[in-house]
């Protein structure tokens, strides 16, 4: 089936995009970035979605869990072998692989994650990130033409969020110049890396590093942990898959464990800290130099988690203008399920949140780059509010996304001069909602500082006085991820150069994000600033109003979000809008269905019967 090509259009929905108040094709433009990137993707999903050898025989969820990694590396392979013909005809670019390996292109050819995505996700960052010149010659040339594939082997059984706490170790031996790797146990075994199990033929390994006796803490090391030509596990290397997980169950996450395998010197990533030949160790002006590709995975999941989200509320909302079921007026035929406002309320904040975390995700992204850039130069003072920032960024939009799709900053707050004491009175702007959650904020932070104080003046210690007012600060850094978020969106919506019939569905859906959030966090507005009842009263009246005004927009915005079918992999979310041809034609598909009497049948179900119990 070609991308998007309408078949015979349900009339529902047909009658739904012509209520559109906006040229669609001018706010898709504006999402990818402009008329020339938008061409770009279509030749890049056409590329991609309508080769046939990227499509399955049968459904990958019909497959055995073993047959399902096998299709998914033979997709992955294939995938990359495109992306490297792209570069080869001067089409490359970052563009290919944010969206091969992120949500929008990625997901659509391998839905339940790729075996390779690590090897470019992390392991060539991280090499590009911490390994001198020389490593980087050495090493990422092969990277980049997959002559070896890597991941990025951090967590281990035992220590997750703890890195400090990693247990494998890498002694120096300075007779040969080697490091010698070790899991002392059971728990310090690595465990999820993504294409560790059978993919991936060398990794980035993190690791507490010992030289001259003495323990400098966690390095990163290259270390080879497969045969390149037979592909089998190189000595002392005790390597596999961790098995079946919730999701991502064709990403191959895989457990390690290293019994005296030596490495050489050279192979441990050297741009921050050094160990010289006879054992000497240099360290680094910032040990958390270490964590930056960490931040770059959180930087990208920001991204992703908008992508996600828009193939979700695309589904949702083109059903929701299909389906119809009750009645609203007894005497009237069954209403559209999209005219519920109950309906309204759960599908088009989430819609206003894929632009907000949109936003956001851009924002991140050059801040990022900046950082980035000043790093190189020594410059370290802002990374501390990049990796916070983040942090917070990538809680709350998976968070959210989440929770639509299924079912910290520091206590250090930004806005202590803001002296927010006066009284705000309400008036229905985004900088009347900004200004009482910052309030808000602000109150949150001052009354989980005083917590900590109050309970270090009662004889605890300051780390066990963080530990039991963690609740409050945890609370305070939402706040502060959700202000930055409505504030993010609303600077950009002021700032745009679009259409006045674009701006205006913009500016609703700003407002719509600002007063959701607004009334999520009412109990701390009526907790923290003068807000009152009555208040959060008219927030609701204006939620509603907004809903009212964006239904009739709802089905042409996330048409402009130009997800085709092939990527939204939707029986409901088609364009076309076909839903129940194309869920019996799914049915179809079923290996089940390819006999009428299941053989189950005479095993079991015909003696079962026939026992009579
Ligand atoms: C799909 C997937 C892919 C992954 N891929 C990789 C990979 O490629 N490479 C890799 O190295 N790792 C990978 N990981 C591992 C991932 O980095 C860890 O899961 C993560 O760091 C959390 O560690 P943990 O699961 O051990 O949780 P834990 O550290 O055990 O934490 C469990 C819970 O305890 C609480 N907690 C822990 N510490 C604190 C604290 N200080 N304060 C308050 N609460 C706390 C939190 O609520 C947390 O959710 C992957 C994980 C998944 C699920």
């Amino acid at each position: 089936m070609s991308l998007n090509t309408p078949n015979k259009v349900n009339p529902d929905l047909a009658s739904e995009r012509t209520k559109c108040t906006f040229n669609t094709l001018e706010l898709t433009h504006h999402l990818d970035g402009g008329a020339l990137k938008t061409e770009e993707r279509k030749i890049r999903e056409k590329y991609f979605l309508e080769d046939p050898e990227l499509q399955s025989k049968v459904p990958m969820e019909y497959l055995s869990h073993k047959e399902k990694y096998e299709e998914a590396v033979r997709k992955a392979c294939l995938v990359f072998k495109k992306v490297q013909q792209l570069q080869n005809e001067g089409k490359g670019g970052m563009d290919n692989f944010r969206e091969i390996l992120g949500g929008r292109l990625g997901s659509a050819i391998l839905g339940d994650g790729n075996p390779l995505t690590l090897h470019f996700v992390m392991f060539i960052p991280t090499i590009m990130g911490q390994g001198t010149f020389e490593q980087q010659a050495e090493w990422i040339e092969k990277a980049w033409d997959c002559k070896i594939i890597g991941t990025y082997a951090q967590t281990e059984l035992g220590h997750g969020t703890f890195i400090r706490g990693l247990e494998t170790t890498a002694v120096y031996d300075p007779k040969t110049e080697e490091f010698v790797l070790n899991s002392p146990t059971l728990t310090s075994y690595k465990w999820w890396p993504g294409g560790l199990g059978h993919s991936a033929n060398y990794a980035v390994v993190v690791a507490q590093l010992y030289t001259k006796g003495k323990w400098h803490g966690i390095h990163p090391f290259i270390v080879q942990l497969r045969d390149e030509e037979t592909h089998m596990p190189l000595p002392g290397i005790k390597i596999g898959e961790i098995g079946c997980k919730l999701g991502m169950n064709t990403t191959n996450n895989g457990y390690l464990g290293f019994e005296n395998v030596r490495i050489p010197r050279t192979n441990m990533l050297m741009k921050n800290n050094k160990v010289l030949p006879d054992g000497t160790y240099e360290s680094s002006p910032s040990s958390k130099l270490t964590y930056g590709t960490m931040i770059f995975v959180r930087v990208v999941l920001v991204q992703d988690a908008s992508t996600y989200l828009k193939k979700a509320v695309t589904i949702a909302t083109r059903y929701s203008a299909v389906r119809r079921q009750c009645q609203i007026n007894p005497d009237k035929p069954e209403t559209q399920i999209l005219n519920y406002v109950t309906q309204q309320h759960k599908l088009f904040p989430n819609i206003a949140t894929c632009f907000a975390l949109q936003y956001a995700a851009n924002w991140l992204w050059d801040v990022y780059n900046e950082v980035n850039s000043q790093l190189e130069t020594g410059q370290l003072d802002n990374l501390p509010e990049l990796h916070a920032t983040s942090c917070v960024l990538k809680a709350v939009s998976t968070a959210d996304a989440a929770l639509a799709t299924y079912g910290l900053v520091t206590a250090m707050c930004t806005y202590e001069e803001t002296a927010l004491n006066h009284r705000v009175p309400f008036s229905k702007t985004v900088d009347w909602i900004l200004t009482v959650l910052q309030t808000a904020a602000v109150r949150k932070i001052e009354l989980a500082n005083k917590h900590i104080n109050d309970r270090i003046k009662s004889g605890q210690s300051y780390e066990e006085a963080w530990n039991n007012s963690s609740i409050e600060l945890v609370e305070a850094a939402e706040i502060h991820g959700r202000i930055f978020i409505v504030d993010t969106f609303h600077q950009y919506v002021q700032k745009l150069d679009v259409s006045d019939s674009l701006k205006t569905v913009l500016k609703q859906l700003d407002q719509l994000y600002a007063v959701s959030q607004a009334l999520k966090l009412s109990g701390h507005l009526l907790l923290f600033t003068d807000t009152t009842a009555q208040t959060i009263e008219k927030l609701q009246l204006w939620l509603e109003e907004l809903l009212a005004l964006i239904r009739p927009n709802a089905v042409s915005i996330v048409d402009s979000f130009d997800i085709c079918d092939a990527s939204l992999a939707s029986a409901l979310g088609a364009y076309d809008g076909n839903v129940y041809e194309r869920l019996y034609e799914a049915a179809q598909k079923s290996p089940l269905n390819t006999d009428p009497v299941n053989k189950s049948y005479s095993s079991y179900l015909k003696p079962f019967l026939k026992s009579h119990l």
